[in-house]
């Protein structure tokens, strides 16, 4: 990057009368004004003093082209080396600003700066073909605060007041037209076209006053040699016409043009702040104070060659305004600015070089599959059908119908598509899990607790299953009921009825299904009132005879010990299903744990083509497997729960029809054997504690 000073040229307008107090001095650069200083109340002494001020060049009497070539060519020359550049012109009204930028249309060796930068640039194009550059021009205006389009019709009511941003370290105006244009002609077409369009009002001074600062932009990209290379500079030449300073008093405005006047007078003094600011190299430059110094940011300290041509009066009467853009022009010239070549690669060839780099590979992998013996592969763009069908293989794959090798593994075009239908599974598993989640209502804690509540999956203990055949299926013995606990004997009753009262009386209960449960099922015939005056021996002693030496009673005892062995067999089936189902909804739960944990980590699974959270797919299977088999697991547990509650109706059911069997059996031997005195002993407490059934040995 170099840093370059602002050249500052002055133009004096010709005169017929010029100031005798101004001095030019056009082999040194200087400009020498002799000031008259009044003294005291003395009578005034001319002359008295001098002020010098130098200058680049100090044009007087040039001709335009000269002009051109002493200030501006450089500019324009650097401009097509690839720099950023601005011209501009700065003066009291009328004091030939635009006669410098645009010229006179009276004659064609008047033009301005503006054609002949223009026939310059197009003159290198024509030129030098070879370099391809390609030229846009815009062309604002600043008028009243405001920023304007003068291309391609400023004067519409609609026109939009554009906004200037930093982009990339320039000032960019956003929304300002850019023609594109092939020659010098087109250019200067859209140039007449903006000043037709400009804002100008006759005064005192000018008749045709500019009221608003004028910005001309050419933008030209240029191949910094052969096309072959990749590199283009991309510059911008700007040709600012600013309005001039005026004094409400020599210009003799009112109205629309006074307050023009104003606001120009104000956007100067602005200009004039920043010039100060950066002269005086203060840490803070206020260019945002207007839109003319945002617009000149860059021309004033940025990545540009900058020229500014002070335009002044030459006559006494105008001396005030000449000195003060004289000192004005003295703190320009000392502005330093930071221009680098624009470069940029070349997107075009670029383009071109990879599209050759491509065809040369494609040619490599097909000379190397023909002698690797794949000839068919494509390196194509994968086709919907062939997108499709592998997706279903995928599918499959993760369902385990299929193995690793049904994946088909051909080139990197088809690896990447794999990775993304992955991922397509992953995102639609996820979805899954979470519609799964929000179906159970929430969290994991949540999940378990319904789950729980959800299928009854405890189909009992072991020893709950003992009990649940209590007093039953012993090996020979019949033990009706389990022993009560001390404190658990009623009072005891008297007589049978008695007894059978107490049995039926809440609270008194032996175990949750024993043959003689009153509460819950009592036998449709009521026992004998004999048969619990007996001793619990000689009662289980009767009921071992019943069920050994009758037929009723075999056939009846067999049928009920097969059906207590097959509900066995259905709550061992039961249990085992309840730790895989129980086991399963673990592992959901811990897998729901480590998602929950990985997605605070990070709010959201990132995955490009470049990347793939293998642990986040491992567990999202794992999820799928714990999930299937706790589905399978739950249905079957059903079928076997409802199995289980059959047989055991059906279990019950065969005590109920054995004990009433025997109730009427003992009933009939006892009435008809005549023993029934024999079998007539006192009853004890010990045998009305237990009255029917016992503890399985
Ligand atoms: N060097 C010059 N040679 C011949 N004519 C000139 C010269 N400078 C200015 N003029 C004439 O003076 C008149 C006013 O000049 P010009 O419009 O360029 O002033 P200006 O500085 O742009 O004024 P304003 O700020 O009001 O727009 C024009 O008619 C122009 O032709």
């Amino acid at each position: 990057m170099g840093h370059c000073r602002v050249k500052v040229h002055l133009r004096l307008r010709p005169s017929c009368r010029p100031s005798t107090a101004i001095h030019v001095d056009h082999a040194a650069h200087t400009i020498r004004i002799d000031v008259l200083k009044q003294h005291g109340g003395g009578p005034p002494k001319p002359y008295n003093d001098q002020m010098v001020f130098p200058f680049d060049s100090i044009i007087q009497s040039s001709c335009q082209e000269a002009v051109f070539e002493q200030c501006a060519r450089q500019v324009v020359e650097d401009v097509l080396g690839g720099y950023n550049g601005t011209i501009l012109t700065y003066g009291q009204t009328g004091s030939g600003k635009t006669f410098t930028m645009t010229g006179d249309t009276k004659a064609y060796a008047h033009r301005g700066i503006v054609p002949r930068a223009v026939e310059r640039i197009f003159a290198e194009k024509v030129a030098k073909p070879e370099a391809g550059i390609t030229v846009h021009v815009s062309y604002l205006e600043v008028y009243n605060e405001g920023i304007y389009d003068l291309l391609p019709q400023r004067r519409l009511a609609s026109a939009v007041n554009l906004v200037a941003m930093e982009d990339n370290g320039l000032i960019e105006i956003k929304g300002l037209n850019k023609m594109h244009v092939n020659t010098e002609e087109e250019a200067m077409k859209y140039f007449f076209e903006g000043e037709r369009h400009r804002s100008v009002a006759p005064h005192a001074l000018n008749q045709m006053s500019s009221r608003s600062h004028c910005v001309f932009t050419m933008f030209v990209e240029r191949h910094s040699g052969l096309r072959t290379l990749q590199e283009v500079t991309s510059s911008k030449l700007n040709l600012v016409d600013l309005a001039g300073s005026e004094r409400l008093k020599r210009t003799e405005v009112g109205g629309t043009t006074k307050k023009e006047a104003m606001l120009i007078n104000k956007s100067l003094s602005f200009l004039e702040q920043a010039v100060f600011a950066l002269r005086q190299g203060l840490g803070h430059v206020p260019f945002r104070q207007s839109r003319l110094t945002t617009l000149l940011k860059d021309a004033l300290g940025g990545n540009c060659k900058t020229v500014l041509i002070v335009c002044a009066w030459a006559e006494d009467f105008f001396l005030d305004e000449t000195i003060s853009a004289l000192r004005f022009a003295q703190r320009v010239k000392y502005l330093k600015t930071s221009a680098v070549i624009n470069k940029k690669a070349d997107a075009a060839n670029t383009q071109r070089r990879y599209v050759r780099e491509i065809s040369e590979l494609k040619q490599e992998l097909a000379l190397r599959d023909a002698l690797t013996g794949r000839p068919s592969i494509s390196y194509d763009e994968l086709t919907e059908e062939t997108r499709s069908a592998l997706r279903e293989r995928i599918q499959a794959f993760l369902a385990e119908e299929a193995g690793i090798d049904s994946i088909p593994i051909e080139n990197f075009k088809q690896v990447k598509e794999l990775f993304c239908l992955f991922k397509e599974a992953q995102v639609s598993l996820r979805g899954e899990l979470e519609k799964l989640l929000r179906d159970y209502g929430g969290g994991p804690d949540t999940f378990l607790n319904h789950s729980q509540h959800d299928v009854d999956i405890n189909p009992g203990s072991e020893e709950a299953d003992d009990e649940e055949c209590v007093g039953e299926l012993d090996k020979e013995g019949f033990h009706v009921g389990p022993v009560a606990p001390d404190n658990a004997r009623p009072d005891l009753p008297t007589s049978p009825h008695a007894m059978l009262r107490a049995i039926r009386s809440p609270g008194l209960k032996y175990g949750e299904d024993t043959l003689l449960d009153y509460n819950k099922a009592p036998p449709a015939v009521a026992p004998p009132p004999n048969l619990w005056e007996l001793d619990e021996d000689t009662r289980n002693e009767a009921f071992s005879e019943f069920k050994h030496t009758t037929d009723e009673g075999r056939t009846q005892d067999h049928e009920l010990r097969t059906k207590t062995a097959e509900l066995r067999l259905r709550k061992q089936t039961a249990r085992e299903l309840c730790t895989t189902v129980n086991d399963a909804k673990l592992e959901i739960a811990n897998i729901k744990k480590v998602l929950d944990e990985q997605s605070k980590q990070s709010a959201r699974v990132e995955f490009n083509n470049q990347g793939f959270d293998e642990q986040k797919y491992h567990l999202m299977q794992r999820f799928r497997e714990a999930r299937s088999a706790y589905q399978r697991g739950a249905q079957e547990f059903k079928e076997v729960k409802t199995d289980l509650e059959l047989l055991q109706q059906e279990v019950r059911d065969c005590k109920q029809k054995l004990l009433e069997s025997f109730f009427r059996w003992f009933e009939v031997k006892t009435q008809y054997k005549g023993d029934l005195q024999r079998l007539m002993t006192p009853l004890s407490p010990a045998r009305i504690a237990s009255p029917i059934g016992g503890p399985k040995p």
